[in-house]
């Protein structure tokens, strides 16, 4: 796939060192430290060049700071033998600081004029790099393999209206991501770091859970992007469990617990999960059996719990 091959350092002509700071533009906002990533005034010419228009449906915010990118791919803890792949690569901010880190990254796409663009940037600005670099253009959705050895890390900034899914799907999809990084809504990262007993412990949490040991691992405001968003953003950690977590039942099973036990989240379990078992009585049974409480509520439960219930339902329909 070709893009529109757009100017680099040396074609615009304009950097002897590092430029200086960009009028018009927030402060706190960092022009870059190398010569290769993109600062807010290398953005705004990208869109512009490009005629990108962000949109709130492809949750399009560009980070506009090189010390964020920074920061994002050494909290990634990225090390030279990663092969990383990143989703939403946008104009390509993050794209370029990961592959000054990485053995390799791949991005993931689904603006075509975006995902048309990408290449030739990054041929641009870092050509010495760009044997390194691959571009799928898809909705990360529907992505089932990658070119390329399998990848070690994930570390994206996520559209984030999608955010949960894609990065469930990643998970899911690519069971080499042992370290993954994600930029999201500072909301939906506060869920899926949270344990049982928060107010705001949910699907996302047991979901994310199953995979991974899941941490906070910082907050960004809204001044390092390009539209700046109506909501802060956080960092969320995830490392991947040494050992798949321990149960007879499928992802699926256990995830459709998960689902009834959350739909209804003020309810009992015993209530909440009669749709789900076929009736309030088999519920109990399940319950019962998995030594948790009928009147527990969902937020209430570890994902081990949560897959006990559905191991036991499936040995109750199996007797
Ligand atoms: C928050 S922006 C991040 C852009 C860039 N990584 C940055 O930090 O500046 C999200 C990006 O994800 C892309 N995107 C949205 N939905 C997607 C999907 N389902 N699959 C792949 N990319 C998607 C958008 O087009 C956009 O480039």
């Amino acid at each position: 796939m070709s893009g529109p091959v757009l100017p680099g350092p040396a074609a615009a002509g304009a950097r002897p060192g590092r430029p200086p700071p960009v009028p018009g533009y927030p402060c706190g906002v960092s022009s870059p430290t190398s010569d290769a990533l993109l600062g807010p005034a290398d953005v705004r010419e990208l869109a512009a060049a490009l005629g990108v228009r962000p949109t709130k449906q492809r949750g399009q915010n560009f980070v506009i700071d090189a010390n964020t990118v920074r920061r994002i791919v050494r909290t990634a803890e990225v090390r030279p033998d990663d092969v990383v792949v990143e989703v939403g690569p946008g104009l390509g901010s993050l794209t370029l600081a990961l592959l000054e880190a990485a053995d390799r990254v791949t991005a993931v796409e689904i603006d075509d004029v975006l995902a048309g663009a990408l290449p030739a940037t990054v041929a641009a600005r870092m050509p010495e790099r760009a044997g390194r670099f691959a571009l799928v253009h898809s909705d990360a959705m529907q992505v089932r393999e990658l070119p390329g050895p399998a990848p070690t890390a994930l570390v994206a900034n996520l559209p984030y209206n999608v955010a949960v899914p894609v990065l469930l799907h990643m998970l899911e999809t690519f069971p080499s991501i042992e370290r993954t990084l994600v930029m999201v809504q500072a909301e939906v990262a506060d869920r899926l770091a949270a344990g049982p007993g928060s107010r705001v412990y949910g699907v996302p949490s047991v979901k994310a859970n199953w995979y991974a040991e899941v941490r906070r691992a910082g907050s960004i405001g809204r001044n390092v992007f390009w539209p700046a968003p109506n909501v802060d953003s956080g960092l969320v950690s995830l490392v991947r469990r040494s050992e798949p977590l321990r149960t007879t039942a499928s992802r699926r099973e256990v995830f459709a617990v998960v689902d009834a036990a959350f739909a209804q989240r003020r309810k009992t379990l015993r209530a909440a999960l009669a749709g789900w078992a076929g009736s309030a009585a088999a519920a109990e049974a399940a319950l019962v059996g998995a030594g948790v409480s009928p009147q527990a509520r969902g937020e209430s439960l570890t994902v081990e719990e949560f897959a006990r219930i559905a191991e036991r339902r499936i040995a109750e329909h199996e007797e």
